[in-house]
């Protein structure tokens, strides 16, 4: 029996219904199939406000939970959360939790206008309203599937879950909602939207994907441990991207905000030998990994008799061969299963069926989808192209290594970059464990510290991943800067100047007449926009300009 709330709960998902059902109960629980008396290990904490549960729960199943008052964050008590007050609305909300930094949410409203709600005073968003509020794009009321078109200052409804990391041990996690189809994700601040990729994290049990994670992340969502497989529920947390760049150009406009572009991350649980046939846990959440657009693989590089390697040695090359091939053997599943049903499927086309085909005996070949992929023709993509494999993923190898490698390697990196030239993968050095050291420390401290390491801020760990991911993707920045904001913008490379404006509206891009164009380096070089104007740099680009890495431009539309 649920504890007697003055507002609703929402059950999904049954453990015992094997169904879904949906629950909103003044006191009393109603669950299709499931008496109360069933439910009684159900019993939620005694809460004023609300708790979602997800799988991994002590239900087992989704749920979700509307809050009336104030959302309970962990750790942070609700006069910190004064700022997050949850609108009165019929339905409810509940808050992003764990850390501040992470997750992304789902626009919780029966219209659009029920999602305009207070705004979160910036002084007391401690990450940048960019990371917090992240949501799906385009914006869609979940009730009405309408296209929400202002997305000025909304609050979003983040789904909880209790993911049982341990028998002792349960953390409330931040789980996406991934709209379905709308893979093209969005970070929101203000009324501007950005392009979000994500990455998910692979590898072996307990080589450092949560602890790398957590410093890419900025927090402590995931549970890091000196135990395989350690993680069991996905992790979702958004990373903002590193820029240098940002800071001088944001003092020269002197803004109020900076606002980084941002790439999300997955961590999921550790894959090992066998996982495409059930082994461990991992494979279960290779679904999660579908979902992305690039996958980091972590490779323990570091030498640690305290930390258990599932293998008993430190073998890069072995490694990289399980996980390797762990993934194509869950592809191959996905497309053998994909194929049946589509050899039976009427409204399946011939050109789709031979495409499931040709990739079925790639991977049957052993070849990854990747090498095979861009010779299929549209027709032909048009179904496999939707399974997400994992093989057909660009992957960057995170060598992993121990605090006194970190700047110049050592002989298993050295096998890493061996195998990933023979594919053509990137290669970035990082030390999970310096990194999570350096997200304690404060920004002034972090590069005397790297220093000490003999390590060159930008040549590895994090940033040279996130900047690795972004060129692996096809990436690049452009900003704009004032007085209110100084902001990152990611754009696919070769986008022209109106589909850059686009990203932050489409009525940018629709009425775009010209943009205001300098190069980061010009303005920091020369200190302010007048410099760059009498200097002759500051160029008035049209319609046909391909944007440049770092340029800063200001539109110029008309709707
Ligand atoms: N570069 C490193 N040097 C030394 N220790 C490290 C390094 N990276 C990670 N570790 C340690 O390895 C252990 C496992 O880390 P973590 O929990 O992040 O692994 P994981 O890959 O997420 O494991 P699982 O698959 O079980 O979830 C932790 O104790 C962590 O501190
Ligand atoms: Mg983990």
């Amino acid at each position: 029996m649920l504890p007697p709330l003055s507002h609703g709960w929402a059950y999904e998902g049954g453990s015992r219904t094997g169904g879904k059902g949906e629950v909103d109960a003044k006191d009393k629980m109603q669950e299709k199939g499931v008496s109360p008396a069933d439910n009684s290990h159900r019993m939620l904490p005694p809460l004023s406000h609300g708790w979602a549960y997800e799988g991994g729960s002590r239900t087992g199943g989704k749920g979700e939970v509307d809050a009336k008052d104030e959302v309970q964050e962990k750790g942070v008590s609700p006069a910190d959360n004064s700022h997050r007050m949850l609108p009165p609305l019929s339905h409810g909300w509940a808050y992003e939790g764990g850390s501040r930094t992470g997750g992304k949410g789902e626009v919780d409203a029966k219209d659009g206008n029920d999602a305009l709600v207070k705004s979160m005073p910036r002084d007391e968003a401690h990450v940048s309203a960019a990371t917090l509020f992240a949501i799906p794009a385009p914006l869609v009321a979940r009730e009405t599937k309408k296209q929400i078109s202002d997305c000025t200052r909304r609050m979003f409804n983040f789904r909880y879950g209790m993911a049982r990391s341990n028998s002792a041990f349960i953390r409330p996690f931040v789980k996406p909602w991934s709209g379905g189809a709308q893979r093209q994700l969005a970070a929101v601040s203000g009324h501007q939207i950005s392009m979000k990729l994500r990455a998910g994290i692979v590898g072996l049990p307990n080589v450092g994907k949560s602890t790398l994670f957590n410093a890419l992340t900025g927090g402590a969502t995931a549970q890091a441990a000196n135990f395989p497989f350690c993680t069991i529920e996905p992790n979702v947390g958004i990373a903002e991207v590193p820029d240098p760049r940002l800071l001088a150009l944001a003092n020269i406009a002197k803004s109020e905000s900076v606002l980084p572009a941002v790439l999300e991350f997955v961590d999921i649980a550790g894959l090992v030998k066998g996982a495409s046939q059930g082994e461990g846990l991992g494979n279960k959440f290779l679904a999660n990994i579908r979902e992305c657009d690039a996958i980091v693989q972590v490779i323990r590089c570091f030498e640690n008799d305290d930390i258990v390697h599932v293998s008993g040695s430190v073998d890069p090359e072995r490694d990289m061969e399980v996980i390797n091939l762990e993934l194509a053997l869950s592809d191959l599943a996905q497309v053998e299963k994909r194929l049946q049903r589509a050899l039976k499927d009427k409204s399946v086309t011939q050109a789709e069926r031979d495409g499931l085909q040709k990739v079925y005996d790639a991977l049957a070949e052993g070849k990854p989808a990747r090498e095979i992929l861009p010779f299929l023709s549209e027709d032909e993509l048009a179904d496999v192209g939707r399974l997400g494999l994992l093989t057909g993923m660009k992957v960057i190898y995170a060598a992993n290594v121990g605090d006194a490698e970190l700047a110049i390697g050592n002989k298993y990196v050295d096998k890493v970059r061996e195998v990933a030239a023979k594919e053509g993968a990137g290669v970035v050095l990082v030390s999970a464990q310096v990194e999570a050291e350096l997200v304690e420390l404060p920004l002034e401290d972090r590069k005397e510290f790297l220093e000490s390491l003999g390590v060159q801020e930008e040549a590895c760990g994090l940033r040279a991943l996130v900047k690795e991911t972004y060129s692996l993707l096809g990436l690049q920045t452009y900003f704009t800067c004032g007085p209110k904001e100084t902001r990152a913008w990611t754009i696919k490379k070769g986008s022209t100047a109106p589909q850059a404006a686009g990203v932050i509206h489409s009525d940018f891009e629709k009425g775009f007449i010209r943009a205001e164009t300098m190069s980061c380096e010009d303005l920091v070089a020369l200190g302010s926009e007048k410099a760059v104007k009498d200097a002759g740099k500051l160029r008035s680009e049209g319609k046909e300009y391909v944007c440049k890495e770092g340029d800063v431009m200001l539109f110029r539309f008309n709707v």
